[in-house]
């Protein structure tokens, strides 16, 4: 069987202090190529610091994050840093576009920072991407000239400029209306069955449970029970 692309051993995270937070404990996770996950659960279940350390932007306390099987406790910040820039991709909630930029030379940041194309092919593949989301006719706008779902479809095209493996959001449907949500699910419904990329998402959004192939429950930063029957 192929490796996950993304595993979490036994990864617990407790902030240090006086009164020390457990924000999420013993979280075992297996993410294949290809696969859209969903992370549901009650406010402050622990969804989103479990996002943060997939998304390699905290350590766990213990136990290990694997990516493409390789232990990411060994590396660096710069390493983790490079890790992310390159491997994964993120969607936040608020789009967090550069309000002075194009949808097109935001979508090229990552490019930028990541210094592996020339300009011209940086600018070609973010008009591509652009395109593929249904924004070809809107990427010399900036963002205030943008609707709320087409903000977010700009900041999935930007997740995707370095073409990672992985995808993580959360709440990427929170602040839009019903029908931009039904796009945005299909499109990363589609990033994972076509492009063959991970997808997880972190959503408080019922409907996700219908594009998605697996859905996992945090209560109180564990697995619920019915998590870890579905896991077993
Ligand atoms: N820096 C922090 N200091 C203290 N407590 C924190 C900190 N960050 C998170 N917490 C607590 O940890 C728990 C988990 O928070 P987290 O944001 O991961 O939950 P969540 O399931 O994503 O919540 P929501 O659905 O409301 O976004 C919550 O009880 C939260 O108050």
């Amino acid at each position: 069987m192929a490796q996950p692309v993304l595993q979490s051993r036994a990864v617990t995270r407790i902030l240090p202090g006086e009164t020390p937070v457990t924000l999420v404990r013993d979280i075992t996770l297996d993410i294949e190529a290809g696969e859209f996950v969903v992370i549901m659960g009650p406010s402050g279940s622990g969804k989103s610091s479990l996002l943060y350390l997939l998304g390699l932007l905290d350590r766990p306390t213990s136990g290990c994050v694997l990516l493409d099987g390789v232990d990411t406790a060994r590396l660096s910040e710069d390493a983790l840093a490079a890790a992310r820039l390159s491997q994964l991709g993120f969607v936040f909630q608020f789009h967090f576009l550069l309000l002075e930029f194009t949808a097109l030379e935001n979508v090229m940041l990552p490019m930028r920072r990541l210094g592996a194309l020339p300009a011209p092919a940086q600018r070609e593949r973010a008009a591509m991407l652009l395109a593929d989301l249904g924004l070809a006719a809107h990427s010399h706008k900036r963002p205030s000239q943008l609707s709320g779902g087409q903000r977010q479809r700009v900041a999935i095209a930007r997740a995707l400029a370095n073409d990672p493996k992985v995808i993580l959001t959360d709440e990427p449907t929170g602040a839009l209306d019903s029908k931009s949500s039904d796009v945005v699910r299909g499109i990363l419904r589609d990033l994972s069955h076509s492009q063959q990329r991970a997808i997880i998402a972190v959503t408080h959004d019922h409907h996700f449970a219908e594009a998605a192939d697996r859905q996992v429950t945090l209560i109180d930063g564990a697995w619920s029970t019915e998590a870890s029957r579905l896991r077993a």
